[in-house]
């Protein structure tokens, strides 16, 4: 089942009359959650670029991450045949939809501007190198993070804030999974150990207990060993319809 995507006209979303307004039907039941940025950047780019597969920054512990997951994924193989594998790796592109309002006319450029936040920056190495891996079998996401030189906070070491990004990037990814379109209400980190700039680190997250609009996750981040504890976080996410957050309502 995929994410049906409606080209709407302008008049709905106040875009520009000329334009095509892509929006996900939320009348239609949840689909796989990653079917949907793939088919939207593929309603912009010829050929989007996925930032989730390894560049000539990712050092040896991000690519031997990247490789104990990636050995363990379903694939297509040469002969088109598919073969099984407990893990999924997710697509990652810088930008899902063209135009929103949020409530509020976005001019035409900041419509045309607006990228994801981790995936804003054009120098590999610099921000946010990221790649998360999905197991339906056991409902576990991970995600394997190398963080770069912009993101220092303390000397020489990863700033809180970027920190918080990536927890909630994984586990608000879970909870997608998990529920369909959601916003994060809560999120509590306890911060255990600094994360030295250039390290790669590990997150793993679960999905504690759903109810109704509710889903509480939990999320760990370790060295990429396992050795250390970084941080280990709660949160409540809370299901919502996009077409809502889109039109403002
Ligand atoms: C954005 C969607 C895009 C979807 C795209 C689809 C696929 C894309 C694929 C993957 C995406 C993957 C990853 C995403 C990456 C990163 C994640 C980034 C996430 C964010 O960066 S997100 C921005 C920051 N986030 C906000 O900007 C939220 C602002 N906020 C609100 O928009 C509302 O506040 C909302 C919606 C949270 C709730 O509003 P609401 O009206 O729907 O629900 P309501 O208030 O009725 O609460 C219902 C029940 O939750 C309880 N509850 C609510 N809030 C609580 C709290 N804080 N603490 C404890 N309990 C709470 C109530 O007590 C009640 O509980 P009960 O039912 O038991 O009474």
């Amino acid at each position: 089942m995929t994410r049906s995507i409606l080209p709407l006209t302008g008049r709905s979303l106040r875009a520009p009359k000329s334009s095509c307004v892509f929006i996900y039907d939320d009348s239609k039941a949840p689909p796989p959650p990653f079917s949907a940025p793939q088919g939207l950047a593929s309603g912009f780019f010829s050929k989007p670029r996925d930032f989730s597969l390894p560049n000539s920054s990712w050092g040896p512990e991000m690519m031997r991450l990247y490789e104990q997951y990636n050995s363990q994924c379903g694939e297509e193989t040469e002969g088109g045949e598919n073969r099984e594998g407990p893990w999924k790796r997710l697509p990652s592109y810088n930008r899902f939809l063209k135009y929103a309002t949020g409530g509020v006319y976005l001019s035409r450029m900041i419509h045309k501007k607006a990228r994801l936040f981790t995936r804003n920056n054009r120098d590999q190495g610099a921000t946010f190198e990221y790649v998360l891996f999905f197991n339906s079998e056991e409902d576990k996401c991970v995600g394997v993070f190398q963080a770069g030189h912009l993101l220092e906070g303390p000397p020489g070491h990863v700033h809180g804030g970027a920190i918080a990004t990536m927890i909630d990037t994984v586990i608000g990814t879970h909870a997608t999974i998990a529920c369909g379109p959601v916003l994060t209400a809560n999120l509590n980190i306890n911060y255990r150990r600094p994360i030295p700039l250039g390290n790669t680190v590990l997150l793993e997250s679960s999905v504690d207990k759903k109810e109704g609009k509710k889903v509480f996750v939990t999320c760990k981040m370790t060295s990429s060993d396992g050795s250390k504890l970084h941080t280990d976080s709660t949160a409540l996410f809370v299901s919502i319809k996009v077409s809502q957050l889109l039109l403002g309502s």
